[in-house]
């Protein structure tokens, strides 16, 4: 019998939004438990440290560098992964002794795979010291060097989520619409392809916060209420990036914002989410065939333009949220980050050739203990 193990997996991801917090059980195969989750959200203030810390990241060459200032942004984000820890026992009346790791993603700030870099900033000694648990983090690392592109690594837990699909003798696909989207294709007899697949929110929020001073378009409303500029969406979609699938991971700032005088407000936020359900359909193509299903999570599932472009776009395949599919498409990466926590524990693969296109499966990760 495999080791059970309960985790809380840590998330911050491309939008940064703020701290996902999610709990499962687990013995990093095909057992998994969900437990409860708790999203922390940034204020403004801090959201503009992070946006600051990309711009240090930027002439970065070495993914240990840390300038003095992008130091200072690292140890507040540790902090607030730390106090976000606390908050989310204190919330579902969990000792921290129930806990026996944490998988801690940290804030990516640099992603240049053709370069052999990725760089995320969180440090998982300072968070195990603070919090007195175990971490394991650092997990897209070992991928790199091993000739992965260090990303997606939700695919391993997409393939454990997908059993119940395999057993009904069904193809899926998980999309993942966050700041940038991502697939995972589990075939029926357990085949799994993934990669980015293109801008995701982060095109749309940086358009309605230039606009609005609002961070996001809320259920996507303002698009709806604009038409597709095709020039506009073209610019994107003619991108090299859909021509092959060389490329199987984004950087944030792969994609140039909109320009603030190119639209309206409502169809700049019309092309931009069309942009994204097409940009999934187009890098879609490169899947080893059509998935019956599509299977939504990320908060891209909560804007309704996206979603009825994207659904009118997947013809011929069902397009369903993650909760309608019996997931939380809010807490997935927070969980699959508990999950690849115990993988990292038990020396099991984090990353697959058909999903960083790392030369063998790799392990990975670096555990911190108290
Ligand atoms: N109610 C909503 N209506 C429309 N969009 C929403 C809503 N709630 C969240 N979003 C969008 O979802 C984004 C956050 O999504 P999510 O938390 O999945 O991203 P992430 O984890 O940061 O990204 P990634 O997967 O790229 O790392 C927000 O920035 C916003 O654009
Ligand atoms: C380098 C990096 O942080 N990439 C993120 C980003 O956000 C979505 C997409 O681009 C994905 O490749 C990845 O995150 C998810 C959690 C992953 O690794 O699966």
């Amino acid at each position: 019998m495999d080791v059970v193990r309960t985790a809380i997996g840590l998330m911050s991801g491309t939008s940064m939004d703020g701290i996902d917090v999610a709990l499962i059980r687990t013995d990093g195969r095909g057992f998994i438990e969900r437990g409860p989750f708790l999203g922390v959200p940034y204020d403004a203030e801090f959201r503009g440290r992070l946006k600051r810390a990309l711009e240090l990241a930027r002439p970065l060459r070495d993914r240990n560098e840390r300038p003095a200032e992008l130091r200072e942004i690292e140890l507040e984000l540790t902090l607030r992964h730390a106090t976000a820890v606390m908050a989310f026992l204190e919330s579902f009346g969990l000792a921290a002794s129930a806990v026996d790791v944490l998988g801690f993603h940290g804030q990516t700030v640099l992603h240049r795979p053709d370069e052999g870099l990725t760089i995320q900033i969180g440090d998982g000694r300072e968070l195990a010291r603070r919090t007195g648990l175990s971490v394991v983090y650092d997990m897209r690392a070992n991928d790199m060097v091993n000739g992965g592109e260090g990303a997606p690594l939700v695919p391993a837990y997409h393939a454990a989520l997908a059993a119940k699909f395999q057993q009904a003798g069904e193809a899926v696909c998980f999309v993942n619409i966050g700041g940038i989207s991502n697939l995972t294709y589990i075939g029926a007899d357990g085949r799994i392809a993934a990669f980015d697949s293109g801008p995701g929110n982060t095109l749309i929020d940086q358009w309605v916060e230039m606009q609005t001073g609002r961070t996001y378009d809320p259920g996507g409303e303002i698009g709806g209420r604009g038409k597709v500029v095709h020039s506009l969406a073209e610019r994107y979609l003619d991108s090299p990036f859909f021509r092959g699938n060389i490329r199987r991971s984004l950087d944030r700032g792969d994609f140039a914002p909109l320009r603030p005088d190119e639209a309206s407000l409502e169809d700049g936020a019309r092309t931009l989410a069309h942009v994204a359900a097409a940009s999934i359909v187009k890098s879609a193509g490169f899947l080893p065939e059509r998935p019956s299903t599509y299977v939504v999570c990320g908060g891209g599932r909560l804007n309704g333009t996206l979603m009825a472009e994207l659904s009118a776009m997947a013809e011929g395949s069902r397009v369903l949220s993650a909760e309608a599919a019996g997931f939380d498409g809010d807490a997935m990466e927070a969980e699959a980050w508990a999950y690849l926590a115990v993988r990292s524990l038990e020396g099991l693969p984090l990353t697959f050739p058909g999903t960083t296109g790392v030369a063998a499966p790799v392990s990975g990760g670096v555990l911190a203990t108290p």
